[in-house]
């Protein structure tokens, strides 16, 4: 059982923060959805834009993931179309009606199907979106509960976007650990076996998310904000604008928006690269907002450590003492679980 699924099962969510509201059919904002947020307008700022293709581009991740824990990534290698692909199967589901929808929602001990996100759990009011979780071989499970005949086309398409992922996170992470000085050999876990199963590869989480039309968008809120409990996240936000992240310089006071730039990917790093960096790098909290014209669908993918592979600070440097203990992904999924935002210093040494 993966790390994800293992979390699901030890910390069910509540049935009434499961199903979303049925936006299509809703014209004002029901007060359950109203967030009032006394923080200034967002500016926009400059997000680094790193390209994979250029190795001399390399030295500049180790920098964005210090300074900003976010950066875009072009000439990542996945196609144009594969991403057209996503987007378009992505809208198809969500314009699903929601009585559809409804037949592949997830149970309150499942980690994978139609609801609302996790982290729902943790706020008073309820958010302007609806999910999709992705996640072995429940994918064609769910997708034939929402088109009996017609489902193929759809887990064609994840399944080619998660091995895109897949192969994409590795390279990634291969990177940034190289960035902070460590082997071939300190990474051999990144090495995926040769069925590409094996105990000692990394594991997943897809995450597709709407964010339907809002009728006032300036009192809602898309996605709460959060820091990604993974190594790092990989995001396609498509051309609308929607992701915020906190910025580094005003922690607690002004949201940066990151625009999309056309045909590239969004990195975030996770909390575990906030440790396995020995606070380094920052896991840079955000947040999604939403709109009154466009609905806005993006596809979250999360890279997490293999199953009871132990992480911690890799430093040997006297004067920097790690400042994190070392843990399995499974204990900080379950400290997330109980503590959210905080989960971080519950493992400060
Ligand atoms: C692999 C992951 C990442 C999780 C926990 C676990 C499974 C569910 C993921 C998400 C997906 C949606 C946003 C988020 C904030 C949420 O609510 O559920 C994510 C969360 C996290 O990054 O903490
Ligand atoms: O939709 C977005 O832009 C943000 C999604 C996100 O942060 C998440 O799924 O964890
Ligand atoms: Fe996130």
């Amino acid at each position: 059982m993966s790390s994800v699924t293992q979390l699901f099962k030890n910390n069910p969510v509540n049935r009434d923060r499961i199903i979303p509201l049925d936006f299509t059919n809703t014209k004002t904002l029901p007060d359950s959805h109203v967030w009032s947020k006394p923080e200034p307008e967002t500016t926009s700022g400059p997000i680094p834009v790193i390209s994979l293709s250029n190795p001399e581009e390399h030295g500049l991740l180790r920098q964005a993931c210090e300074e900003w824990g976010v950066f875009h990534i072009t000439d990542h290698g996945v196609s144009h179309s594969l991403l057209h692909n996503v987007d378009c199967q992505m809208k198809r589901l969500f314009s699903l009606p929601m009585h559809r929808k409804i037949l592949a929602v997830r149970s309150p001990d499942e980690s994978t199907g139609y609801g609302v996100v996790r982290i729902s759990m943790f706020y008073d009011k309820l958010m302007w979106s609806e999910g999709f979780s992705v996640m072995g071989s429940s994918l064609r499970r769910h997708a034939t509960l929402l088109w009996p005949d017609d489902h193929a086309e759809f887990c064609n398409v994840m399944e080619e976007y998660q091995k895109a992922m897949d192969d994409l996170s590795h390279r990634l992470i291969s990177m940034l650990m190289g960035s902070l000085g460590l082997t071939h050999e300190d990474l051999g876990w990144l090495v995926p076996d040769k069925t590409g199963s094996g105990t000692d590869s990394i594991q997943s989480f897809l995450q597709l998310n709407s964010y339907p039309v809002c009728p006032d968008p300036h009192l809602a809120m898309g996605l709460a904000p959060h820091t990604d409990s993974s190594l790092l996240t990989i995001l396609y936000q498509g051309n609308i604008p929607g992701l915020e992240i906190e910025s580094p310089q005003e922690e607690g006071s002004r949201w940066i928006g990151v625009e999309p730039i056309e045909g590239s990917l969004v990195v975030i790093m996770g909390d575990l690269s906030h440790i396995i960096s020995n606070g380094q790098f920052r896991s840079t909290m955000h947040r999604a907002v939403v709109n009154k014209t466009h609905h806005r669908v993006s596809a979250a993918y999360f890279a997490g450590p293999p199953k009871n592979l132990q992480i911690g600070p890799l430093t040997s440097d006297k004067n920097h003492p790690p400042i994190y203990r070392r843990l399995i992904w499974e204990e900080y999924l379950a400290a997330k679980a109980t503590h959210f935002n905080k989960a971080l210093t519950l493992f400060r040494c």
